[in-house]
């Protein structure tokens, strides 16, 4: 595959891996950052250290405080920006580039009350004349790990499967594999919804409860994203895959995920407002937890796990209380609803 002038925007954890990533690989990586002393850092020491402490980067990675300069030659663009800050990237992105670009996306959040997803964010912030196609990059993938070419799998998915393939070559390797999938609701979903579940596994530990409290939050957090994503178009196989209970696991599990961490200082006493503080990164759990409340009614489906994690993070509810309330609800059948969606996943096959 050809070599290619590929700008990361965001020089945060995730799309300083991303780019280790696209460097092993040989392209030329610009990463965009509005911090001129993290850009000095990482153009003059080589380094990220706030992000990826103790990570070298390659000398084909290079830094870039000036967007226009960072835009420059370029066809294809890694947004790697929290959800929160896409539209604005995005506007000025827009005002910059002349012809129509690649965009992949990796993030993993919903936007409240408008109740977009990332891909659909973009799509309304970038005019259709220069977006030649609109890719997303999601699965079970810590930055730390990917930064240390530690073996992990994504997938990518595009309405245009020519276009997810093409962002396959860009970034898969031997320690980097990625699939393709063509269900971008599932994908973008799944990828939002984990960061959920992964805030309440954290409160469970930081409770001090175990295994099996945390088995149950994995598997009944994965029924309820599925509910919610079928309901919205999404393939419910796809929750079966990398992005769904793939993602789901990892970040439930894993010291490096920040929403489990979030989670964890909560069940320990914390105040959300401390632990963001103290955080230094994006936490996107917080802010989509509100977004899937609102689905959950706009759908009309149960999300029991969210509904309560809104509670804890919102309504002052106190983590033990809130797992007495979820322990204690009305009896009911273990598959009800996934009769229907079981429905849906015979009419896709
Ligand atoms: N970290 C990971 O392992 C993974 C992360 N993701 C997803 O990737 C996305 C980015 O996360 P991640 O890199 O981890 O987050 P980080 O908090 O590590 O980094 C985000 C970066 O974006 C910058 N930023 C924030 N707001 C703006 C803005 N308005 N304009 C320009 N830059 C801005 C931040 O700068 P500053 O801090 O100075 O404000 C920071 O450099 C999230 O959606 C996350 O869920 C997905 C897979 C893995
Ligand atoms: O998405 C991730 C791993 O796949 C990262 O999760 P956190 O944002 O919780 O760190």
């Amino acid at each position: 595959m050809s070599l290619e002038n590929i700008t990361v925007l965001g020089a945060g954890s995730w799309g300083t891996a991303l780019g280790i990533v696209l460097a092993d690989n040989g392209h030329n990586v610009r990463l965009w950052s509005y911090n001129e002393e993290q850009v000095n850092e990482i153009n003059n020491l080589k380094t990220n250290e706030n992000y990826l402490p103790g990570i070298q980067l390659q000398e084909n990675i290079r830094a870039y405080v000036d967007l226009q300069t960072a835009l420059k030659d370029v066809e294809t663009i890694v947004i790697a920006v929290p959800t929160k800050a896409i539209r604005e990237v995005v506007q000025k992105v827009s005002k910059i580039i002349k012809t129509p670009k690649t965009l992949v996306h990796v993030c993993k959040g919903i936007e409240p009350d408008t109740l977009k997803r990332v891909s659909e964010i973009i799509r309304e912030e970038m005019p259709d004349d220069l977006m030649k196609d609109l890719v997303v990059l999601s699965g079970p993938s810590h930055a730390e790990e990917v930064s240390r070419r530690q073996p992990t799998t994504v997938a990518v998915s595009s309405e245009n499967i020519a276009a997810a393939e093409y962002v396959q070559d860009l970034f898969m390797n031997n320690n980097f594999r990625v699939y393709t999938n063509e269900d971008i609701v599932g994908v973008e979903i799944g990828g939002a919804l984990k960061n959920i579940i992964a805030l309440a596994a954290g409160i469970s530990d930081g409770l001090g409860y175990g295994d099996n409290a945390k088995a149950a939050l994995i598997t009944r957090g994965l029924a309820e994203i599925t509910r919610l994503g079928t309901k919205m178009g999404a393939n419910p196989l796809t929750f079966l895959g990398l992005t769904g209970i793939g993602d789901l696991i990892v970040t439930c599990t894993s010291v490096h995920s920040r929403n489990w961490r979030t989670g964890n200082a909560l069940g320990k006493g914390q105040s959300l407002e401390e632990i963001l503080a103290e955080m230094g990164q994006v936490v996107e759990g917080v802010r989509t937890t509100k977004a899937a409340v609102q689905l959950a009614e706009k759908y009309n489906v149960t999300m029991p796990i969210s509904s309560i994690l809104y509670k804890v993070l919102f309504e002052n509810l106190k983590p033990k209380e809130a797992v007495d309330e979820l322990m204690s609800r009305r009896k009911t059948h273990e598959m009800e609803d996934i009769t229907n969606m079981l429905g849906e996943v015979y009419k896709q096959l």
